[in-house]
């Protein structure tokens, strides 16, 4: 699916503050006597680039964490950008789809439809059940843009809780990550003799429904203290038990709201960026009622699906395209999206669709020719379903474009300037948007609590980034913007009335802030 938009304009919000972070506490462990831990982290990092392939990287990684956590998460901390590509989007992708042909040791727990009717014995044998504060659940059924994996799913529960550990600072123990069997539709996968999961097709809705219904019941009942992370869904599941549960227990999808969170936040740096270099005004209100725009904001999207342009006289569209169908458009249908681009003149290109090459030469350089400082947004995931690539958009706008991409991408020296890329994706987003919410102790996770996270993203940019036109903070300050994203997240779920830490409210700003800082977790 391809959203194009129109013109956004949004000025700043109030810049955080931020605490300084407690010391790390000295690393102890199995190590041998004359082993020196600088020289150590040295050798790691030097075993690690030996590796030619990055499904090596990401197997001897695992291993690294399993054996020596805080060495893992150390050399994770020191070198973000060099370790998220291979323990989460794109080499993570691999990972699943190679998941039972390179399966080592258990990592997290499955609950299968056969578990149906006892699925409170299954949680009970998870070895840390007081500790239990996040757990990232996944039926495998759309990992990434790959399609359905089945249970080889497993590793994208395991990778975003890494960086949940990494870039929030949740304790490793309070992490559960968890693949649900309820078959699979991928034939190679029920054909190959390696494959670890059921070797069934797919339940019917209904009766996923029923055990969904007993999985997160259960869940409540094991783990009072648990927010529940919903990840890789098919589209129409995702929003079926997002909307079926989202009220009654702590619980978000990071598709469609830390995705949603993450792009928003992008957007309204671009956009900013944009309306000051095509002189136009700015066209969007103050912040924080960023609800009420919704109305606004459906008049400037226009979203595009494989049949062309959705709009209402098209005839019958799935749910959750109604919402930004135009209801001011009649037709003929316009299939083609250059055609599109001519017919919208958008400011911004967005790309969900895991089609490459989906944004050609012809439409980035139409978005050039109608804009002086285009928007456009690539978010398929992994990198190989990129609608195209940083290259691609600087090449063919002539190096003016505001880029931002799902799946990491490098920098570009382009006519003797450096050019970045900007990663829209959830990772920016869910570390401080979970740990506000277990900090609060939040009953549920509000869509302001949600906006909230976008906004502090939004805001954290330092003058440096924001000079250099980054539309996303440095990678490197996950634990700062965590930390940030996880205090507005308090402060909205306390206005939304949802937290249940009372003793938060009545600290100020920055003792809220120490506050989340003293709660992080170091290696
Ligand atoms: O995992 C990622 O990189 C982002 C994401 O949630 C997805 O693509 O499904
Ligand atoms: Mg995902």
């Amino acid at each position: 699916m391809t959203i194009v938009l129109t013109p956004y304009w949004s000025n700043g919000v109030q810049k955080l503050k931020m605490a300084p972070q407690p010391p790390p506490k000295p690393a102890h462990g199995l190590t041998p006597p004359t082993l020196n831990d600088e020289v150590h982290a040295q050798r790691c990092m030097a075993q690690l680039r030996s590796k030619d392939k990055d499904i090596e990287k990401y197997i001897y990684l695992s291993a690294l964490k399993e054996q020596d956590p805080h060495m893992f998460y150390r050399l994770c901390l020191s070198h973000m950008p060099e370790f998220t590509p291979i323990i989460y989007t794109p080499t993570v992708g691999q990972a699943c789809q190679e998941y039972s042909k390179n399966y080592r040791r258990p990592e997290g727990l499955f609950v299968s439809i056969k578990d149906k009717g006892k699925i409170r014995s299954v949680l009970k044998a998870w070895p840390k059940l007081d500790d239990a504060r996040i757990s990232v659940v996944t039926d495998g059924s759309r990992i990434l843009g790959l399609g359905d994996l089945g249970i080889n799913g497993m590793p994208i529960s395991i990778g975003k809780l890494s960086l949940y550990i990494a870039g929030a600072g949740i304790r490793p123990h309070s992490t559960i990550p968890i693949c649900l069997d309820l078959g699979t539709n991928t034939q190679k996968y029920l054909d190959d003799p390696l494959y670890l999961g059921l070797r069934k097709k797919r339940v019917p809705t209904d009766e996923m429904t029923a055990f969904m219904d007993e999985f997160m019941y259960e869940m409540s009942i094991a783990f009072p203290k648990l927010l529940v992370q919903f990840e890789d869904f098919s589209t129409d599941h995702a929003f079926l038990y997002l909307e079926r549960y989202r009220n009654q227990y702590p619980v978000f999808n990071d598709d469609i709201q830390g995705t949603g969170a993450v792009v928003l936040s992008g957007f309204i740096n671009a956009a900013r960026l944009s309306s000051a270099a095509s002189g136009r005004p700015p066209l969007l209100a103050p912040h924080p009622l960023l609800r009420c725009r919704l109305g606004w904001s459906r008049e400037r999207i226009w979203l595009v699906d494989s049949q062309g342009l959705v709009y209402t006289a098209r005839g019958e569209l799935a749910e959750h395209k109604e919402y930004f169908a135009r209801r001011d458009y009649q037709g003929p249908p316009i299939k083609d999206l250059l055609d599109i681009l001519e017919y919208v003149k958008p400011t911004a290109l967005m790309g969900l669709s895991t089609m490459s090459g989906a944004f050609s030469r012809e439409a980035i350089e139409t978005m050039a020719a109608l804009n002086p400082l285009p928007i456009i947004f690539p978010l398929s995931n992994p990198v190989k379903l990129s609608e195209c690539t940083f290259e691609d958009a600087v090449k063919y706008t002539d190096g003016k474009v505001l880029f931002a991409s799902g799946s990491p991408f490098h920098e570009i020296n382009y006519n003797g300037k450096m050019l970045y890329p900007g990663q829209g994706n959830n990772m920016y987003i869910f570390p401080g948007l979970g740990l506000g919410a277990i900090l609060a102790r939040c009953s549920s996770v509000t869509d302001s609590m949600v906006e909230a996270s976008s906004l502090g993203l939004a805001n954290s940019l330092t003058p440096e980034e924001d000079a250099m036109g980054l539309l996303y903070p440095a990678i490197e300050r996950i634990r700062e913007i965590s930390a940030g994203i996880a205090m507005q997240v308090i402060r909205s779920a306390q206005e939304a009335g949802v937290d249940r830490h009372p003793e938060l409210r009545a600290m100020s700003d920055p003792e809220l802030l120490a506050f989340v800082n003293s709660k992080m977790w170091n290696p």
